[in-house]
């Protein structure tokens, strides 16, 4: 065979342990979720413990997520909790392996980029190694960031996205310079998003790197801006900061010009629509968002009106390289998966706000 026909040809994939098809084993689904101590990835633990046949193996290393989100679980037989980086190899034997691990809101992700590119490379590289070994299939939960600001709109899976590789020089220069002014850094100003969008773009390419050369069984979802209960109260994303200064009866803070959009998908449909990728057929790379689209000067109304309408909004400094726009084309999630969102903005804040309410010990009036 000519090597150009080998290379283009995908091995089939590695064989599970000769245990999983013995007459005398016991046939539980094993399944890994690096990162299932966090917003998502804990969501995905209640759905996945539902099912009788799954033992759940979740990997964390604690930056962003908690043990907390995981409580009811802890003591589990079906369940287990690992802390890991998985920027350091994990070797132990799954059938499958969401991998969610990295912090996905820009003032986690920007605070030590390096890390953060690390976990997206090495991190990724791990996993495929692992699903490599013993035969797993390998969902990476990759990200609507990898468009960039996209010059297309909305975003179908077939775009290669505006992403700038390198950050903002000039808004470095900047900070650089008032940093020795004032002689103090604030690591979330001097961070930019090339470090996540990179990352998970550089991950994408070795999921399908591995599925070629190696034959690896993948699956890959493209999330995007996902909110509900559970996200860190102090998580900066918008939805999180809006809902929490709304009862904190804080101003809200739109980020200018304000114009800019967002399409927010509940986290109950995101699980589904993650587990349907894993269940299926299609390798991806799928969207998996809600079409919803929002400014967020109509974002900010509309928290104000269902929670605190007394409050105020106050424009404030954006970051540098923030997308314009953002919607997702679901089209191929609803042809291939048979997957469309199912809760609205208005009926998901509230259950977000219940959830708020609890933490900050905000009683509701
Ligand atoms: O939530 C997510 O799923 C996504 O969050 C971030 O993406 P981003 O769209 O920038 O999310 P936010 O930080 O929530 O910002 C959304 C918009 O709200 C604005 N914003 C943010 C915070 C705030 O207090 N006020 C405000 O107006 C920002 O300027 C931005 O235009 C991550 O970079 C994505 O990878 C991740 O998938």
């Amino acid at each position: 065979m000519a090597t150009s026909e080998k290379q283009s040809s995908p091995k089939p994939p590695p064989s599970p342990s000769p245990l999983r098809n013995s007459k005398f084993f016991q046939s539980n689904m094993r399944i890994l979720i690096s990162g299932g101590a966090g917003f998502i990835g804990s969501h995905l633990v209640d759905k996945l413990m539902e099912n009788e046949k799954n033992e759940v193996i979740v990997a964390d290393n604690y930056f962003t997520g908690s043990k907390d989100n995981l409580k009811k679980w802890i003591g589990h037989p079906r369940f287990e909790l690992i802390r890991h980086d998985v920027t350091e190899p994990l070797l132990i034997e799954v059938d499958q392996i969401y991998h969610l691990a990295c912090p996905a809101s820009p003032i986690f992700y920007k605070y030590n980029p390096v890390k953060t590119i690390k976990t997206n490379v090495i991190g990724t590289l791990n996993m495929l190694g692992l699903a490599k070994r013993v035969g797993a299939r390998i969902l990476l939960t990759s990200t609507s960031e990898v468009y960039g600001d996209p010059l297309i709109h909305p975003q179908p899976e077939s775009y290669w996205g505006n992403v700038n590789p390198i950050g903002s020089f000039i808004h470095f220069i900047i900070t650089c310079v008032s940093f020795s002014l004032s002689y103090k850094v604030d690591a979330m100003i001097i961070g930019v998003r090339s470090c996540y969008d990179e990352g998970k773009r550089v991950a994408e390419t070795l999921m399908f790197d591995y599925h070629r050369q190696h034959g690896i069984e993948i699956r890959i979802a493209r999330i995007f801006n996902t909110y509900g209960p559970r996200m860190n109260i102090d998580d900066g994303r918008v939805v999180s900061n809006f809902i929490a200064q709304a009862l904190r009866g804080e101003a809200l803070t739109v980020q200018k010009p304000g114009t800019q959009t967002r399409s927010f998908c509940y986290v109950s449909d995101m699980v589904d629509g993650l587990m349907r990728l894993m269940e299926g057929d299609e390798t991806g790379p799928i969207n998996i968002g809600n079409p919803g689209e929002f400014t967020m000067v109509e974002l900010a109304e509309t928290v104000k009106e269902l929670i605190n309408p007394s409050i105020e909004t106050k424009m404030v400094e954006n970051t540098p390289d923030d997308p314009r726009q953002r919607k997702p084309d679901i089209t191929k999630a609803k042809e291939v998966l048979g997957w469309e969102p199912k809760v609205k903005l208005r009926e998901g804040l509230p259950l977000m706000e219940e959830d708020f309410r609890l933490r900050l010990g905000v009683p509701k009036k």
